[in-house]
């Protein structure tokens, strides 16, 4: 733990840099390293950090100086503006998945907020009301001669830069809010209708933007006494101020709880839910810290120009900010500041250099043609092919979000799988106390119906504390439906669902997480571009309570939270012994089928739960990792974990259920131990298709 004011900075410093570097050599699937993996590793690595960070610190406050070139440094001022817009649209496009084309709207928002509050254009009659507001020196009284006089408002450009940035977030949620339930194009389009609705109030709205001439007379900001003015020098360093700050907020957001969550959301909304993420409050903590961002930016962009005008916010400003992290890669820190700068200096320098080069040569060579071209003036067209180009080649982007990590061994791969801890600890894997008495789940009368289809029709159920309880029936019998009723994933039409005494009928899926139910899915719901290790710490969500502002913190206790979060997270992998341990930092998609179930099941256990629902748990394994499983989930059951597991393999279940229900068309046809329930006349008849009386002549003829 850090705490001299030179520790924290170091760690604050080392936190940029990993983040940076981190991106660099994030992990993704398993294969040989190349020798530019081998370079990129080395760069991104502990040692090499301090040093990345002091060179690009050191050239980027050496360039004024270098360049000395006014244009040129006024270019790089604009470039970290969009690099801060890239970073705030990489919150919400990257890390949460929630494709946003109208982000230009929250840069307006944050730009006029500062504009109206930092200029003549807004005088209202001065009155007893804005005194304090005087005495605070938020306004100034004008014109007090012939009258009553007028206010002025003049906010410091340093608090309007927070201020901006809450009302941008405050938008953010207002936009963010209607489209929680939209996914991908429907979201892409209506939040493409809120970026073409901001700049169209701003244009009709002359009182406070001044329409569509744009607000002029913006003041500059003045530090300690000395005014920014207009070159661009000043701005260029509070630029890069702020760049580093956004980069920091980032990185540390994207480390912590949140940023797992959100890239939870972005990899399965549903899984995610199911794991205890509230996806509505993060998909609006998504959008509004996104949108305060773009806040930020927008107050600084307007205090470089002085003026802010309607065109300066419209729709290609989006597209160009959203080119801009797919090329640097989504989700990607350091990525999309890289694509932010190259795309914009593209634009200030090379293309209008290679502009001249081009009449240069059309003059030469006197083809008309070339004197006539102007690339600036193609930048959309120019931004097209770059999207194609990337799309075609490289769809990760220059610097992806995850890159290879070091492949296993043959030894490695071929271990025998190791037991872990499991036999030796028998720690409880929850914390919770539970009557031995009365049952852990009780369900009663729970029904629902798809249509004219009772896909579960008024089941009762006890299962008591550690008892392992096994669902079978065939295809289409309710099963996984009625696990999605005890999940929330369904709301019943019907019943209850008690956990520990306790109704949890109708509750999110969230919230149910929270009381200490975990599942598995039949088919496989896992984060598969997040490694195995963040898969596992998903799970952690609901155990854990670090917010936006913890994480960007990083107090002494969420540091211990994180760290405990981690320990469990081991603690249970481990109990998959070899099968999961070498394979920490691959992600979910490169693992075997027979993993990833494996997978699954350490996440859900993660959470605590009390009671876990397995939705064919064995299915796609061999015999070996089948007993293996069975085994497994035996030991779960010593560690205080009651289970319920759907399972179509009738020799798992003899193996290991205490109890065995069978459902048949949403009904429960038959309840006992599994040798009572094989010789249910009932049983065979739904498994076989055919009539009892069938069924027992064909038993007496062999
Ligand atoms: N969202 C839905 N909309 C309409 N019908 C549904 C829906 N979900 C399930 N059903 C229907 O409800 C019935 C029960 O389906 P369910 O998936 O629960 O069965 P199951 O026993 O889990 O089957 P399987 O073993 O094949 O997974 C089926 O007839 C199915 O078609």
């Amino acid at each position: 733990m850090s705490n001299s004011p030179l520790e924290r900075a170091q760690d604050i410093a080392g936190d940029i840099a990993g983040g940076i570097a981190g991106d660099i050599a994030a992990p993704t699937t398993a294969r040989p390293q190349g020798r530019f993996a081998a370079i990129r590793a080395r760069v991104a690595s502990e040692q090499f950090r301090p040093y990345l960070l002091t060179g690009i610190l050191i050239a980027a406050l050496a360039f004024p100086y270098l360049d000395g070139n006014e244009g040129d440094i006024d270019a790089a001022a604009n470039a970290l503006s969009y690099a801060m817009l890239a970073l705030g649209l990489n919150i919400v496009v990257g890390f949460a998945g929630l494709l946003d084309l109208g982000y230009a709207a929250f840069f307006a928002i944050g730009a006029y907020t500062y504009g109206a509050l930092s200029s003549y254009q807004i005088q209202p009659q001065w009155s007893s009301f804005w005194e304090p507001f005087q005495w605070l020196g938020l306004v100034q009284h004008l014109n007090a001669e012939g009258g009553a006089g007028t206010v002025h408002f003049d906010v410091s450009f340093w608090l309007m830069l927070p201020i901006s940035a809450l009302v941008a977030a405050f938008f953010g949620i207002v936009f963010g809010a209607p489209t929680l339930r939209l996914k991908g194009d429907y979201l892409a389009i209506v939040t493409l209708g809120f970026g073409e609705i901001v700049p169209i109030v701003a244009r009709n709205t002359p009182t406070i933007t001044n329409g569509a001439q744009g607000l002029s007379g913006v003041n500059t900001p003045k530090f300690f006494g000395y005014d920014f003015g207009v070159l661009s020098t000043p701005y260029y360093y509070c630029g890069l101020v702020l760049i580093v700050l956004l980069i920091f907020i980032s990185t540390r957001l994207k480390q912590s709880r949140v940023g797992r969550a959100w890239l939870a959301i972005r990899e399965d909304e549903i899984a995610a839910e199911a794991m205890g993420v509230n996806r509505t409050r993060l998909k609006l903590l998504a959008f509004a810290i996104g949108a305060g961002f773009a806040g930020v930016t927008g107050t600084f962009y307007v205090a470089k120009l002085q003026t802010a005008s309607p065109e300066m916010f419209m729709f290609p400003v989006s597209v160009m900010i959203l080119v801009m992290i797919v090329l640097g890669g989504i989700g990607s820190v350091a990525g999309v500041v890289i694509g932010a700068l190259l795309l914009q200096l593209l634009q200030s320098w090379f293309l209008q250099d290679l502009t001249q080069w081009i009449h240069a040569l059309g003059k030469l060579t006197g083809i008309e043609f070339l004197q006539r071209i102007d690339l600036v003036q193609s930048i959309e067209l120019i931004f097209g092919i770059i999207l194609v180009v990337m799309m075609l080649y490289r769809r990760q982007g220059l610097i992806p979000e995850r890159t290879a990590v070091t492949a296993l061994t043959y030894e490695q791969q071929n271990a025998m799988p190791s037991r872990s801890e499991v036999e030796a600890g028998l720690a409880p894997l929850h914390r919770r106390t539970i009557d031995p008495g009365r049952p852990l789940l009780e369900i009663k009368g729970l029904a629902k119906s798809f249509g004219g289809i009772k896909a579960v029709n008024r089941i009762d159920l006890d299962v008591m504390p550690g008892a392992i309880v096994a669902i079978i029936g065939p295809n289409g019998s309710g099963k996984t439906t009625f696990f999605n009723l005890i999940t929330g994933l369904i709301r019943p039409d019907g019943g209850h669902v008690l956990l520990a005494g306790e109704d949890v009928t109708g509750l999110k899926p969230h919230r149910i997480a929270d009381k200490g139910i975990a599942r598995t899915f039949q088919n496989l719901r896992l984060f598969p571009h997040m490694t195995l290790l963040e898969n596992a710490l998903v799970g952690a969500h609901t155990r854990t309570s670090t917010g936006a502002v913890g994480a960007v913190l990083r107090l002494p206790r969420v540091k211990r939270e994180e760290a405990a979060a981690r320990a469990r997270a081991l603690e249970i992998i481990r109990i998959f012994g070899n099968r999961l341990m070498p394979r920490l930092q691959h992600l979910a998609f490169s693992l075997s089928y027979a993993n990833r179930r494996r997978l699954e099941i350490a996440r859900a256990l993660v959470s605590e739960p009390m009671l876990l629902l397995l939705d064919e748990p064995t299915a796609g394994m061999n015999p070996t990792e089948t007993l293996e499983l069975a085994d497994q989930i035996r030991q779960l059951r010593q560690r205080g974990v009651t289970i319920l597991l759907i399972e179509h393999k009738l020799d798992v279940v003899n193996e290991i259920a205490d109890k065995v229900i069978v459902l048949d068309h949403g009904e429960k046809i038959a309840e006992g131990t599994p040798k009572q329930v094989h010789s249910n006349k009932e049983v065979l008849r739904a498994y076989l298709g055919r009539t009892t009386d069938a069924v027992a002549a064909a038993a007496a003829a062999s």
